[in-house]
């Protein structure tokens, strides 16, 4: 049985994300935390016929409670976007509440798995991995940048061009960081394989690296994507419990090269340079990262849209690991 911390499970994402959770049979204790309304969400939540015993912690003076004895923690607290905001515009007042948690952990369940949602998670993740360095419990094989919505948009947005592709079962790798230009579908290495013209790879490409600007913009003012993110981090998630079981899974996330330095050098080759941090195809074990699941060679297009986001990615990396050093 596997005990999962939600930090920030009051909100958009938190809500559903913890739904998702209750669902799963492998999680035994799920232990919810805000700084509001998160009584009334876990009230609500405890009533569903699972397994699982859900408990609420509200304030921060509970965060060490909330995270007491967790294998997982999970991260969607922090403001999201409004129309005409970046995802950088919310480093302001998510980097602090990121480090604070990250504190927690540190202090309470070093050793467990955090899955960092907040924005932008470009650095957020570095904040992570910088606060746990301090506290001299790093482990980069544990800690991970759910990018997992920009693979599920890819394969579904692949599915609106050629409608007899099945969107579930098909896998696009995408690469690099989480926001606009940072973010590298390799649209040449979908499995299995489909047909695309240039055209068609252009127009998917850009779709997929501004998928969360639809969602801005068609909220108006009242978020950004809350239910197709709940989505994909449970399948994250649950793809991580099911690897602690021995199955083999391979998932994308934005992580510390240094959890597989190995696999890493094909990475670094293929454009991504000396960057410390990039999402890529890990295999998930009980460790966490077992393995940087080797990319194949990238088209033209793919290797032009490397060079493009490793710069915004450096940036953004810098501004993570300078907040807490
Ligand atoms: N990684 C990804 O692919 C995605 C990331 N996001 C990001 O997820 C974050 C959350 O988005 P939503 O759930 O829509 O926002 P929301 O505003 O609906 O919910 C955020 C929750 O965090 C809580 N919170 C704020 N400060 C806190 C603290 N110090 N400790 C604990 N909880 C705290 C709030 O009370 C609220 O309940 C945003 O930063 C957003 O940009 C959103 C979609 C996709
Ligand atoms: O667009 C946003 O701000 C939220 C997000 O990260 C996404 O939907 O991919």
């Amino acid at each position: 049985m596997v005990n999962v911390s939600v930090l920030g499970a009051a909100g958009g994402i938190g809500q559903p994300l913890s739904l998702l959770l209750k669902t799963n049979e492998q999680v035994g204790v799920l232990k919810l935390y805000d700084i509001v309304n998160v009584p009334g969400v876990a009230a609500d939540l405890s009533h569903v016929n699972t397994n699982s015993t859900v408990y609420s912690y509200l304030g921060s003076e509970k965060l060490g409670e909330a995270l007491e004895g967790a294998d997982i923690v999970i991260i969607p607290a922090g403001v999201p976007r409004k129309p005409g905001m970046t995802r950088d515009d919310l480093f302001k007042i998510n980097a602090g509440i990121v480090r604070d948690l990250a504190v927690g952990i540190a202090k309470t369940c070093p050793k467990a798995f955090v899955l960092v949602i907040s924005n932008p998670v470009n650095s957020t993740v570095p904040i992570v991995c910088e606060i746990l360095k301090k506290y001299g419990v790093f482990d980069p094989k544990r800690v991970f940048g759910v990018t997992t919505l920009d693979v599920v948009r890819a394969s579904r947005f692949i599915r609106d061009v050629i409608p007899d592709v099945d969107s579930f079962a098909t896998s696009v790798p995408v690469i690099g960081g989480h926001s606009g230009n940072t973010i590298v579908p390799l649209l040449s290495a979908v499995q299995p394989k489909v047909q695309l013209t240039e055209t068609q790879i252009e127009e998917i490409t850009h779709r997929i690296q501004f998928g969360g600007d639809e969602v801005v913009k068609a909220k108006d003012g009242a978020g950004s994507a809350t239910l197709s993110m709940a989505y994909a981090a449970s399948r994250f998630a649950n793809s991580l419990i099911k690897a602690f079981s021995g199955a083999l899974v391979i998932e994308p996330t934005y992580i510390s090269l240094d959890a597989d330095p190995k696999n890493a050098s094909i990475v670094r080759n293929l454009g991504a340079g000396d960057l410390q941090y990039f999402a890529v195809p890990v295999r998930l074990g009980t460790n966490g990262v077992e393995e940087i699941v080797p990319l194949p060679p990238v088209s033209k297009f793919e290797a032009k849209a490397i060079e493009v986001a490793v710069g915004a990615l450096s940036e953004n990396i810098v501004a993570g690991t300078k907040f807490v050093q």
